[in-house]
């Protein structure tokens, strides 16, 4: 007869989503990683007799993840990965190997005035440019109204960004913070102030693009921010005043938290080196910013979803 018999296993969490800033000077360093570690070993017991004793939680293993982000740092994906390893398997008796996969998100410094800015970053890659046009009218009524903008450009600074001041009621359970980390992936539309197909044959579209990329860059890099929205409002601002030619500018920005993480009980202090990187759920901050004497729309905006 034959029997049922336990096969392959592992166990372990996966994508712990540690941020680990380095602050030891004006100059930080960002470390962005999705790590996954699980352990391989004799765990049999725990599957077929539900005996936890030789099974180091998957939440230990997580708490190791950002722990070891403090205390060994990351100075290489692959070491921080080896040392991780190695610990987890250590404190398991009934592992014979430890596996750890870590994907690790590239950041570049924001350029301001040519070099790279000390705290504010800009994510590689990902970073879609769009266009929206609406044609009117038939020959010499021609009209036409043009979008430019981006999406999924993310840019994230390691200070200058507070949340403090707000609203407060039963339900508000949200420290007020001096010192934050803001980081959001801006989906951005600006429109051309331009009626017919001449003006738009006579508009450097691509220097547009570039420079309008470089302005909100630079302005997230530069601004001091008490709130998302004060920070979105600035870089319209830069936008609008700096390009003539443009009626006006939207955008929608989630606010993509990094909770700090607490460390204390495992004897270490965290002042601002290790985030857990927060996917959901998420605040979601939109603004049009125009000229109060900004052509009219029309129906520019119709059918182009996240925005007001
Ligand atoms: O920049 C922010 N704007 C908010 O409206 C808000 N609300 C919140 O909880 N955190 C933040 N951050």
């Amino acid at each position: 007869m034959s029997e049922i018999v336990l096969g392959a296993n592992q166990y372990g969490k996966a994508e712990t989503r540690v941020v680990r800033i380095v602050r030891d000077t004006a100059r930080h360093e960002i470390r962005d990683l999705n790590v996954s570690t699980a352990l391989r070993g004799d765990f049999a017991a725990a599957h077929t007799h539900g005996d936890q004793s030789q099974v180091l939680p998957t939440d230990t293993q997580k708490n190791t993840a950002f722990a070891y982000a403090k205390e060994v740092g990351v100075a290489s994906p692959e070491a921080y990965a080896v040392a991780l390893g190695g610990r987890l398997l250590d404190a398991t008796p009934a592992a014979r190997q430890a596996r750890v996969a870590v994907e690790e998100y590239a950041w570049d410094r924001i350029p301001v005035g040519g070099a790279g800015h000390d705290h504010a970053f800009v994510r590689r890659g990902g970073e879609v440019r769009t266009v929206v046009v609406t044609v009117d009218g038939r020959g010499d009524d021609r009209r036409v109204r043009v979008v430019s903008g981006l999406q999924d450009l993310v840019v994230l600074k390691t200070t200058g960004s507070e949340f403090r001041g707000f609203l407060k009621d039963e339900y508000t359970t949200l420290p007020e913070t001096h010192d934050r980390i803001l980081a959001t992936s801006l989906t951005v539309r600006w429109r051309h102030d331009v009626t017919t197909p001449e003006q738009v044959a006579h508009l450097d579209a691509d220097a547009s693009y570039a420079a309008v990329r470089a302005l909100l860059l630079e302005t997230f890099a530069t601004t001091y921010s008490r709130a998302l929205q004060e920070t979105l409002h600035a870089m319209g601002r830069a936008v609008l005043e700096a390009h003539a030619g443009l009626a006006e500018i939207r955008f929608s920005a989630p606010n993509k938290h990094h909770f700090l993480v607490d460390l204390a009980p495992f004897g270490l202090e965290n002042p601002g080196e290790v985030f857990v990187a927060a996917d959901r759920p998420y605040g979601l901050i939109e603004a049009v910013v125009t000229r109060s004497d900004a052509s009219d729309a029309g129906d520019t905006w119709l059918g182009t979803p996240g925005f007001l």
